[in-house]
């Protein structure tokens, strides 16, 4: 560390990756592109999809922010504590995947109209979180076995956008409620989300680059 990641000036994804390490007490150093310099330079091109973010940590660089967050989560131990309990990981971030995809949507390509029916089948695509949160302990732990995992943050990070989206959208999940003030509460990550880099990151770009 410092951990080395390219992107672009948005939350996702990398705001999960930030919360991740902020809670590790672990340093990044971010190189923020901007649009124009995307546009006009040469670093798509050198972009293995033509995409960012990108994580140089070693060569050759690693693309494709799932496989970031995957890697952070070996590297840190938070994939669970046996490979039964890692594939359960792979489940919730792979779920997460639907509910990141119908956002996406809701920001980029829906009217009022699209977002009123987003809100209103919401409940069913944050259900299965919280099936996992009352197995597990009654909601009393994380959504696998007894340690977060990189699934762990990702979830935080997508209930805080929809909470900045859409203020009171989580009220009628209490155990959801309740994981994000937990979670939000522990120290180091709570210094992170009262920073400027997080507070001062707009949750979605006001358009897609
Ligand atoms: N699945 C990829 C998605 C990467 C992606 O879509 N990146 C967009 C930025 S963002 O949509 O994630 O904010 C990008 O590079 N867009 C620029 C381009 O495609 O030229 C990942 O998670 O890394």
């Amino acid at each position: 560390p410092p951990y080395p990641i390219v992107y672009f000036s948005t939350r996702r994804p990398c705001e999960t990756m930030h919360m991740l390490l902020a809670d590790q007490g672990q340093s990044w150093k971010e190189e923020v592109v901007t649009k124009e310099s995307w546009l006009q330079g040469p670093l798509k091109a050198s972009c293995l999809y033509g995409q960012l973010p990108n994580f140089q940590d070693r060569d050759p660089t690693l693309y494709k922010s799932n496989a970031i967050l995957r890697h952070m989560g070996r590297t840190f131990g938070f994939y669970g504590k046996d490979q039964w309990e890692a594939a359960l990981v792979d489940m919730v971030k792979d779920g997460m995947e639907d509910v990141h995809r119908h956002c996406s949507q809701l920001i980029y390509r829906t009217n009022e109209e699209g977002k009123a029916k987003y809100f209103q089948e919401m409940p069913g695509h944050l259900k299965p979180f919280e099936t996992l949160l009352i197995q597990n302990k009654e909601g009393k732990a994380f959504f696998v076995g007894n340690q977060i995992s990189f699934a762990s943050y990702n979830l935080l990070d997508l209930l805080l956008n929809h909470q900045v989206l859409a203020p009171g959208c989580l009220d009628s999940h209490p155990l959801l409620l309740t994981y994000v003030a937990s979670l939000s509460d522990r120290p180091k990550l709570k210094a992170y989300l009262a920073s400027p880099q997080h507070v001062n990151c707009p949750v979605h770009k006001a358009q897609k680059i």
